[in-house]
Parts: C-alpha cells; sequence; structure tokens
C-alpha cells in the first residue's frame, strides 16, 4: 500500500506560535482516519495542509506522491475531494443542489450556462441519491437544511472521484436523526472498498462511522495518540486529548463518550 499522505516533522507557524507541532503522520491508501481534537487543537489547519491549500512552515507533506511546495497545486487539488463549512460558504445559494454537485466537475464553484456532459449529470444524480439527496436535485442550495447541504457538500466532493476524500465536521449541528442518518451513509461509504482514502475530523466519537479504520488525536498541535482506531480511541489517550477525565466505550461498532462525575 502506498501512502497518500505523508506528513513529516511538520510545523505550522503563526505570529510565534506553532499551531502544529512538529507532526508526523502518514494515510495509507484504502485507510479511513478520524482526527480528533478540542477547539482549537489544529484539526482543520492538518486538513488544509492534506488538501494543499496551506503550505507547512516546517517539516514536509506529499501529497498522494507529491511533494508539497515542488508540485503545482492546481495539479493536484482536483484529485482531493474536501467538504466542510468553509466549502458551504463558497457555494451560490440559488444554484440548484444538481448544479452544486455539477460543477465539482467542472472544478468551478457557479454554473454556467453550457449544458453539462449527460454522463456527468447521470453520474451526479447516482451520487445524490446514495446520498438521500435525489428528490432535492432541483432545490436552491440557500433554501435547504444543513443536513441536506451537508450531505450536498459530500457529494459534491465525490463527484470529482477523489483518490482523498476530506470531510471537515461533517456532522456539526445537525440533530440526532440528522447525524445518525449521515453516520450510517458515511459507514457505508467507508465500509466500500472501491471508495477513497478518507480523512474526517470531529469532536465527537459519536460521529464516527463504522468502517473508520485510524485515529490521529491532537492538543495544542502535538499529536496525543495515532494509529488503528481500537487501539487508540482508548479512555486514557482521549482524557489526554480532551484534558479531563473521559470514559470511552465501543458497542455494536459505534463510539460513546462521557465524562466522569466531578467528586
Ligand atoms: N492564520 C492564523 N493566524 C493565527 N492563528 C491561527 C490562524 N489560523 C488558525 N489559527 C489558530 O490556530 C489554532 C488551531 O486552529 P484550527 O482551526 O486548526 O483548530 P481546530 O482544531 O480545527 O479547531 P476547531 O475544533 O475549533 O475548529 C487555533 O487556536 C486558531 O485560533
Amino acid at each position: 500500500m502506498s501512502d497518500v499522505l505523508e506528513l513529516v516533522d511538520v510545523s505550522v507557524v503563526r505570529n510565534g506560535r506553532a499551531l502544529v507541532d512538529q507532526v508526523s503522520w502518514a494515510v495509507a491508501e484504502g485507510e479511513r482516519w478520524v482526527i480528533l481534537g478540542p477547539n482549537g487543537a489544529g484539526k482543520t489547519t492538518l486538513l488544509n495542509i492534506a488538501s494543499s491549500y496551506l503550505f507547512p512552515t516546517s517539516g514536509t507533506a506529499v501529497i498522494l506522491g507529491e511533494k508539497l511546495g515542488g508540485v503545482d497545486v492546481f495539479e493536484l487539488r482536483p484529485r482531493i475531494g474536501m467538504a466542510g463549512v468553509a466549502m458551504a460558504d463558497k457555494m451560490p445559494r440559488r444554484q440548484t443542489v444538481l448544479e452544486t454537485v455539477l460543477t465539482a466537475a467542472y472544478g468551478m464553484t457557479a454554473h454556467w450556462h453550457e449544458s453539462y456532459d449527460e454522463t456527468d449529470e447521470a453520474r451526479a444524480r447516482v451520487i445524490l441519491d446514495r446520498l438521500g439527496m435525489a428528490d432535492f436535485a432541483d432545490r436552491a442550495f440557500g433554501t435547504l437544511s444543513e443536513g441536506e447541504r451537508k450531505r450536498t457538500l459530500i457529494a459534491r466532493a465525490i463527484m470529482i472521484d477523489p483518490e482523498l476524500l476530506l470531510l471537515d465536521e461533517p456532522a456539526a449541528g445537525l440533530d440526532l436523526g440528522g447525524r445518525e442518518d449521515l453516520v450510517r451513509r458515511l459507514g457505508r461509504l467507508a465500509r466500500d472498498p472501491i471508495a477513497p482514502s478518507m480523512i474526517m475530523v470531529t469532536h465527537h466519537v459519536e460521529e464516527i462511522a463504522p468502517g473508520f479504520t485510524h485515529v490521529l488525536m491532537i492538543r495544542q498541535g502535538k499529536v496525543v495518540a495515532s494509529g488503528p482506531i481500537e487501539l487508540e480511541l482508548t479512555s486514557r489517550n482521549l482524557s489526554l486529548c480532551f484534558g479531563l477525565p473521559l470514559v470511552v466505550e465501543h458497542e455494536n461498532d459505534r463510539w460513546t463518550a462521557r465524562g466522569l462525575p466531578l467528586k
């Protein structure tokens, strides 16, 4: 298996502070990683490096075999699918769901007035269907609920057939039903052997879908734990990561965590 992402001693320094501090991390092809950590830990910063939008201050980052700094990022970016809040803000509100997904295939955010390739449209509809969005194809993106918007953006990220799929807090802001629906769909994707390698940032272990294989835990820019999820997602590591005593449980392929009561 080759690495889709390899960071060696990567730091990102801003105003004299290391937002990411000497992180070494490798993601092999086919792996599904979760990045866990408290607010401000550096999760999004790591994802921005993985998507080639941010260059490390020091250390080396190799994405899909290409070293950041030595490659034209405009050739690299179409190989990486990214779904996150930042992306939602870039989408025109009046554009339909179908157009929002379709434009990804052309490396754009807004539609233009040419007609789209029929094969692309058929593919977009299949992907929307898999994310439970088939009935929303003609709805304006701006009228969608939070959950529908998130599923549309994941469909958009998948549309380009990426080699690496990055998901930044896909379940944030969803209600219980919306979260569980998304977790089921992400679980199906994570277990699909032909789906791309995946990295998902989250704050909550409850949002980890079955099929995710590895976890990276960070705190204040530093790696607390990294490796196979069954080995590393322990009460001890989670407590160190979030800075308070936590108990983590794994049952029926799902994870839960709770704090210990105050004495
Ligand atoms: N351009 C910047 N200049 C200075 N500090 C920054 C910059 N970008 C991010 N930071 C800081 O870096 C730290 C890490 O930010 P990052 O967004 O990566 O954290 P995160 O783990 O994704 O947090 P959250 O869970 O709250 O989204 C934060 O303290 C943030 O304020």
